[in-house]
């Protein structure tokens, strides 16, 4: 079973719709079965009692080992903002040892992938000592979750200004952290496209030293393959993202398909 990470440049870079895009991929060309893990939401809507977020909500979809809603995402916030900080207003602490529990789960399904989105970029905090309020608890990160379970990472990038330096940071404190970072996906998150986009993608060719799986473009509501006057769902821009990503690095086989490639 692999375990991957996905972890992004910032909120907002399209963790959820690459993740989704990968799973489709996965399931419906590979048929591969996977899991989904969310163990953080922060940004819900109360749904008949229950905190659904939409990122979960979604890899529910995606996911094809019938999970939950509260197994894929069992740490959730109504509010949209940083999780530790939703903890805090509800006299909650999210730590690494719940997020561990949580995965255990995810684990017992005995999926050939568990596809885990994190939450904002690498660095986001699930606790943060105060150390005025003499709380016993120590700092920590979703980062150390990932340590602990020496998952593999794949780091999508939202490709605007900016995005060279945010890339080459995490891709940093994901080797700093001792893991692999393994993969990388240019998505463009926004309708507005970033101007030289070719030469940004070009460059961080050149500066990563790891494979580039999907350059997935802006997928806009009217996309071109659709009749005048009718807008694209959720699942029909996963449909068409899905097909610009090769997954082929995160097959089980694929370790053992490239140690068997005889050497030129
Ligand atoms: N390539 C794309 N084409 C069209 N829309 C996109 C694309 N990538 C992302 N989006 C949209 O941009 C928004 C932000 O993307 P997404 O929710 O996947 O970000 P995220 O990194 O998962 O954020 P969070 O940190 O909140 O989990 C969503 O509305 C998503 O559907
Ligand atoms: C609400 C948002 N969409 C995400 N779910 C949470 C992003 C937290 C970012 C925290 C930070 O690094 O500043
Ligand atoms: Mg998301």
């Amino acid at each position: 079973m692999k375990n991957i990470f996905i972890t992004a440049t910032d909120t907002d870079a399209g963790k959820t719709f690459v993740s989704c895009a990968i799973i489709h991929a996965l399931t419906q060309q590979y048929h591969q079965r996977v899991a989904a893990y969310k163990p953080v939401s922060a940004g819900c809507e109360l749904i008949n009692g229950e905190l659904v977020n939409d990122d979960a909500k979604w890899l529910t979809h995606y996911a094809n080992c019938q999970q939950s809603l509260k197994q894929v995402n069992p740490i959730a916030f109504l509010e949209p903002i940083a999780p530790h900080i939703a903890a805090q207003k509800h006299q909650q602490a999210i730590t690494v040892s719940d997020l561990s529990t949580h995965f255990t789960q995810i684990n017992a399904l005995n999926a050939d992938i568990n596809l885990i989105e994190g939450a904002g970029g690498w660095r986001l905090p699930l606790i943060v000592a105060n150390s005025a309020q003499g709380t016993k608890n120590t700092t920590q990160f979703m980062a150390d979750f990932v340590k602990a379970q020496k998952m593999d990472v794949i780091l999508i990038v939202n490709m605007k200004l900016g995005c060279l330096n945010h890339a080459l940071l995490t891709f940093d404190a994901i080797k700093a952290d001792g893991l692999n970072c393994i993969a990388w996906v240019a998505n463009c998150a926004s309708e507005t496209p970033m101007s030289n986009l070719a030469e940004n993608i070009e460059s961080l060719t050149q500066l990563l030293p790891i494979p580039k799986i999907a350059q997935v473009d802006f997928i806009a509501d009217a996309h071109m393959n659709i009749r005048a006057g009718q807008g694209l769902t959720f699942t029909d821009k996963i449909k068409i993202a899905a097909e610009s990503i090769d997954v082929s690095i995160l097959l089980p086989q694929h370790k053992a398909e490239a140690k068997s490639t005889p050497k030129p």
